[in-house]
C-alpha cells in the first residue's frame, strides 16, 4: 500500500482527495491533506476522507506518505517540493507553471536524483504528451497551444492589469494573448500550466507558443496542441468540463492526477 498525501484542498485537491480517500485507487492510501492553514473546510474534507488535516505538508512523510500530489499553486511548489523530495517522497506536480523557473527545476531534478525520488507531471488538462515525448527522440520543431476559455475563467489574471479589457462585456471570441509559454504563465498563472507542462517536456518555455482566446460562448475549456516534428505532425484537441468548484481548472486535470496515482501503484504501465 502506498501512502499518499495531498497538498491543496481547492477544486483539484478536493476531487483528488475524495477519490483517494474513498478507496477508488486500490493500492493507494490517503494519509493526509495539507493546506496553508487549518480551516473548517479542510478538516471536514479530511474527516470525510478518514485522514489527517495538516497546516503544512512537512508532517506528511512521518504519517507514511511516500507520494505527494501537489494541487496548491506555484508558491507551494517553490516552498514544499524540495523538502518533500529530500524527505524521501515522490511528488506529482499540478502547478507546473512554477517549473518555468529554470533554477528551481534544476534544484528539484538534482534533489530527486540525489534522493532516488521522482517528479511526475501529469497530462493535466491536455492529452498527447506520450506522442510528443516519442517525437522528441527524433526532434520536435514547433509546439503551439491554443487555449479557449470562458471570460469568467480568465478574469483577474495579472496580464489584464497591464492590458485592461472588458472581459465581462465581450460579445464574441477574442484572442487576448499570443506569445511564449514563459510570458503566458507570467500573465495567466492559473490558466496555462499546461503550456509549462509542454515546455518542460520539450526543454524550454521559449519553445512553446501560446494563444489564449476568451470566448463568451465557450461552455467547455478547450486546448488545441499543434506539433511539427521530424517524425510528422500532431494536432490534439481536448474539450473539458470546467471543475464545478473553479471555472479556471478543468475537471480532467484532477482526473489526470488520480489516474497517475493509479498508474504508479499498478503492476503494468500503459502509455
Ligand atoms: N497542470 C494542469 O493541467 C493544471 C494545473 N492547475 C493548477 O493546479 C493548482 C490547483 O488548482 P485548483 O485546485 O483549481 O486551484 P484552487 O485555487 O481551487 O485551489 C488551490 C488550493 O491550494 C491552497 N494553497 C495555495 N497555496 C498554498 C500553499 N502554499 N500551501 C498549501 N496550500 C496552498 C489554496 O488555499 C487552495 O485551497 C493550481 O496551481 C492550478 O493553476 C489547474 C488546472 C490544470
Ligand atoms: O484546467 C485547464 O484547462 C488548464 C489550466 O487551468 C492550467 O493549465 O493552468
Amino acid at each position: 500500500m502506498t501512502g499518499v498525501g495531498v497538498l491543496g484542498h481547492g477544486a483539484l485537491g478536493h476531487a483528488i482527495a475524495q477519490a483517494l480517500g474513498s478507496g477508488q485507487v486500490p493500492g493507494a492510501r490517503l494519509v493526509g491533506i495539507a493546506g496553508r492553514r487549518l480551516s473548517d473546510d479542510l478538516e471536514c474534507l479530511a474527516r470525510a476522507c478518514d485522514c489527517a488535516a495538516l497546516d503544512a505538508p512537512s508532517a506528511l512523510p512521518a504519517l507514511g506518505a511516500r507520494l505527494i500530489v501537489e494541487a496548491a499553486g506555484a508558491s507551494a511548489v517553490r516552498e514544499h517540493a524540495l523538502p518533500l523530495l529530500e524527505a524521501g517522497c515522490d511528488v506529482i506536480l499540478m502547478s507546473t507553471g512554477a517549473l518555468g523557473d529554470a533554477a528551481l527545476l534544476a534544484r528539484l531534478k538534482d534533489a530527486a536524483t540525489a534522493h532516488g525520488r521522482k517528479i511526475y507531471l501529469p497530462s493535466g488538462a491536455i492529452a498527447g504528451l506520450d506522442g510528443i515525448r516519442a517525437a522528441m527522440e527524433a526532434g520536435v520543431e514547433t509546439v503551439r497551444i491554443t487555449t479557449r476559455k470562458h471570460p469568467r475563467a480568465l478574469a483577474g489574471s495579472p496580464y489584464l492589469d497591464e492590458h485592461p479589457l472588458d472581459l465581462a462585456g465581450l460579445a464574441e471570441a477574442r484572442v487576448i494573448f499570443e506569445g511564449s509559454a514563459r510570458d503566458a504563465i507570467a500573465g495567466f498563472p492559473s490558466n496555462v500550466n499546461v503550456s509549462l507542462t509542454l515546455a518542460t517536456l520539450v526543454g524550454s518555455p521559449d519553445r512553446v507558443q501560446v494563444r489564449i482566446i476568451a470566448d463568451p460562448h465557450a461552455e467547455m475549456t478547450q486546448h488545441r496542441i499543434e506539433v511539427t516534428a521530424a517524425s510528422g505532425t500532431m494536432a490534439i484537441d481536448v474539450a473539458n468540463q470546467p471543475s464545478p468548484l473553479n471555472p479556471r481548472s478543468s475537471w480532467l486535470a484532477a482526473l489526470s492526477a488520480i489516474a497517475m496515482v493509479r498508474q504508479l501503484v499498478a503492476p503494468i504501465w500503459i502509455g
